[in-house]
């Protein structure tokens, strides 16, 4: 089994204003998850804003450098002391989508510009490999090159946009994909294509992905491990039946208290390791 996710003892500390005014938020407090699994997972990160399930995120993906602890994917070590691949191979094996994805592309610049960027400077690959691989990614998440050539940001919906963020992460071939708050910028009619993207991903192309949100309906949709944070320690972590089916955390009982309805109607997925 390979561990897919692991945290150990991985903390941030923020420091605000001047000197001896300063001020020390800290955003993860001793954050502790391992999934070990043989098949890829989806792994939710729930809890309120402030939480500290971006700096998780971001510390992730190397956006932020944590102040201890480390963090392993896959096996290596990728934040923290000992990190061990170079940039580009990190790169090649974790991949970020962000809650915006008007954000992530220049409305001056066509999107393709974007994916075959990703394909030369990350993902290494020549002209004619990197036009199959766009197409490919493109492809695996509902459109084609055909669809998307020579357009704009503007020429697309969010949810449309979002997909293309999706296709740019997967051009390098990740293994993991670290989602922060993906379907919150979107439209709600069409959050679900997206939701149902990430199963897909994971059972067709091997994917594994770290999904944060506040939307405890999706997670539990989706998940099949879930760590619940509040104020920068995960109080609850484990396989997503046990969570959200018996919570033994106060704070995941008071998130989980207010969808009720959504709650009546969450079934665990039988695959679930447990
Ligand atoms: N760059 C920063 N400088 C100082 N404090 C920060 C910084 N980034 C985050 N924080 C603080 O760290 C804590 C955790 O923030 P974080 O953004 O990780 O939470 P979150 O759970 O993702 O919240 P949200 O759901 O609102 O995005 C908060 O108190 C936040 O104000």
């Amino acid at each position: 089994m390979a561990v897919i996710l692991r945290t150990e003892g991985l903390n941030k500390d923020y420091r605000l204003g001047g000197f001896g005014r300063a001020k020390i938020i800290t955003a993860l407090d001793d954050v502790n998850i391992n999934v070990e699994s043989d098949r890829p997972v989806i792994i939710s990160v729930v809890g309120e804003s402030g939480s500290g399930k971006t700096t998780l995120a971001k510390t992730l993906l190397r956006l932020v450098e944590p102040s201890a602890g480390r963090a392993i994917v896959y096996d290596k070590v990728v934040a923290g002391k000992g990190a061990q691949p170079s940039k580009r191979d990190f790169m090649k094996s974790v991949q970020p989508i962000f809650q915006n994805p008007f954000e992530a592309f220049s409305r001056y610049r066509p999107v393709d510009a974007y994916l075959f960027e990703t394909a030369d400077r990350v993902a290494g690959l020549q002209a004619k490999e990197a036009e199959a691989s766009v197409d490919h990614a493109l492809v695996a998440v509902g459109l084609d090159l055909a669809d998307v050539r020579g357009k704009y940001s503007n020429q697309f919906s969010g949810g449309e946009l979002q997909r293309i963020s999706i296709a740019r992460a997967l051009i390098p071939d990740p293994s993991l994909i670290v989602a922060d708050e993906p379907v919150s910028m979107i439209d709600a009619s069409r959050r679900m294509i997206i939701i149902n993207l990430f199963k897909r991903l994971r059972d067709e192309q091997g994917r594994s992905f770290l999904y944060i949100t506040h939307d405890l309906a999706t997670a539990y949709y989706i998940s099949d491990f879930v760590a619940v944070m509040n104020k920068g320690r995960v109080v609850e972590f484990g396989a997503a039946r046990d969570v959200m089916g018996n919570p033994q955390h106060d704070y995941t009982r008071l998130l989980l208290s207010s969808i009720p309805t959504t709650r009546s109607r969450w079934r665990p997925r039988s695959r679930i390791a447990g």
